[in-house]
C-alpha cells in the first residue's frame, strides 16, 4: 500500500537552478506551498523571474491555465530567515554542493524543527549518511534514542537540471534513514510528477526497487559517492582526448546519440550543472573512492578560477549571451 507524503507546506533552501525548479514543481504539480530562502537577495530575485516566464510560457503553450499558474505562482513566499521554516513537514535542501555547507545547515534544520519534519538533500555526490549524522543532537550519540530518530529523518531526493523537464528523481537512503521517511520522500518526488529510482543501503547487498514507469532501470543501489547518475557521468568529463567539436561528432555521427558528446556532456551537462558543482562532485568521487579516473582535471579547476562556471555565469565550454 502506497504512503501519503504528508507534505502540507515545503521549505526549500537554495534558489540556485536547482532550488528554483524543485519549488516551480512543488507548487505545479505536487501544489504545494513552499517557502524559499536564499542567502543570496539577486539569487532570489533571478529566480522568481524565471518561474514567472516559465509559467507563462506553459500557459503560453496551454499545458496549464492562467488561473492554475497563478495558484502555483501564489504558493511560493519567500522568507528570509530558516526559522520561518517552523511549521513546514518537509525540507528539500538545494544550496551549493559543499558538505561542511549542508552539514551547518542540517543541524540548524534539525535543531529547529519538528523532529517529524522530512529533511531531504539534492545533494549530487555527498554521502546522505554523513548529511544525516549530522543532525545528531548536541551531547547525543547515534545510539541514544534521540541520535537514531533524528537521522532518521534525512533522505537524499537527487533531482536532475532543468527540474520541470527531468522526469527522474534518485531516492537515496542513508544508513539510517528510516523507511516511512522514504517511503514519504518517495511519494512526494511522484507527485511533483516524476518516478523516483529507490536506492536502500540498508538491504543485504543490491537491491533496487523502481517506483514508476518513467524511470530507466538502475542497477547501483548504495549511498555511494555521485549515486548512481554522476558516478557514471562524471568520468565523460575528464576525457579530454580530442577538441570539442571533434568529440561532439563522433558520438553524434559514429554512435547515433542525439546530441554530440560535449553539446550533451558538456552543453546539457556540465556548462549546465555548473562547472563548480561539477569541480565539487569530481572531487567527492575522487575522495570517496580514491579511483584516479574521478580526478578532476587541471582544465576545469582553471575553468572554475577564472569563474567559468558555465550557463549560469554566461560562460563555460560555451559562451551564453545574456538575453
Ligand atoms: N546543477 C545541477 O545540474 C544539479 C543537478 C542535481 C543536483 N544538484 C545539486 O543541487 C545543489 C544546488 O545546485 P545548483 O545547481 O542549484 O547550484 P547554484 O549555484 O545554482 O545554486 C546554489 C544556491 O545556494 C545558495 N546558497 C549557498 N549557500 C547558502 C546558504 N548558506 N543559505 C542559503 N542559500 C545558500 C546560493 O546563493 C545559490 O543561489 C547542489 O548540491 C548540487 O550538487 C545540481
Amino acid at each position: 500500500m502506497s504512503i501519503a507524503h504528508g507534505v502540507k507546506r515545503l521549505g526549500v533552501i537554495g534558489a540556485g537552478q536547482m532550488g528554483l525548479g524543485i519549488a516551480f514543481v512543488s507548487a505545479v504539480h505536487a501544489k504545494v506551498p513552499v517557502l524559499l530562502h536564499d542567502k543570496s537577495v539577486a539569487q532570489i530575485k533571478s529566480g522568481l523571474s524565471l518561474m514567472d516566464k516559465l509559467l507563462s510560457k506553459d500557459v503560453s503553450k496551454g499545458k496549464i491555465t492562467q488561473e492554475a499558474a497563478k495558484e502555483a505562482r501564489d504558493r511560493v513566499a519567500v522568507v528570509d530567515d530558516l526559522k520561518k521554516f517552523r511549521d513546514v513537514d518537509m525540507v528539500v535542501e538545494a544550496v551549493s554542493e559543499n558538505l561542511a555547507l549542508k552539514q551547518a545547515i542540517f543541524r540548524s534544520l534539525s535543531a529547529d524543527l519538528s523532529p517529524k519534519t522530512i529533511l531531504a538533500t539534492n545533494t549530487s555526490s555527498i554521502s546522505i549518511t554523513k548529511i544525516a549524522a549530522s543532525t545528531i543532537p548536541e551531547g547525543k550519540t547515534a545510539s541514544d534514542p534521540e541520535g537514531q530518530a533524528s537521522p532518521s529523518r534525512v533522505v537524499g531526493l537527487h533531482f536532475f537540471n532543468p527540474v520541470p523537464v527531468m522526469k527522474l528523481v534518485e531516492l537515496i537512503a542513508a544508513v539510517q534513514t528510516s523507511k516511512e521517511t522514504l517511503e514519504r520522500a518517495r511519494a512526494f518526488a511522484t507527485a511533483c510528477g516524476k518516478g523516483a529510482v529507490f536506492r536502500n543501503l540498508n538491504a543485504n547487498g543490491p537491491m533496487l526497487t523502481v517506483q514508476s514507469c518513467i524511470c530507466a532501470e538502475v542497477t547501483s543501489s548504495q549511498d555511494v559517492p555521485g549515486f548512481v547518475a554522476n558516478a557514471l557521468l562524471m568520468p565523460f568529463l575528464n576525457e579530454g582526448v580530442a577538441t570539442r567539436d571533434d568529440i561532439d561528432k563522433t558520438f553524434k555521427l559514429g554512435m547515433n546519440h542525439p546530441m554530440g558528446p560535449l553539446q550533451l556532456v558538456y552543453l546539457f551537462t556540465a556548462d549546465f550543472i555548473g562547472l563548480d558543482t561539477c569541480l565539487a562532485i569530481q572531487q567527492t568521487l575522487y575522495t570517496g573512492t580514491g579511483d584516479s579516473k574521478y580526478r578532476p582535471s587541471v582544465l576545469l579547476e582553471r575553468m572554475v578560477d577564472a569563474q567559468w562556471l558555465g550557463k549560469k555565469s554566461g560562460k563555460g565550454f560555451y559562451d551564453y549571451p545574456s538575453e
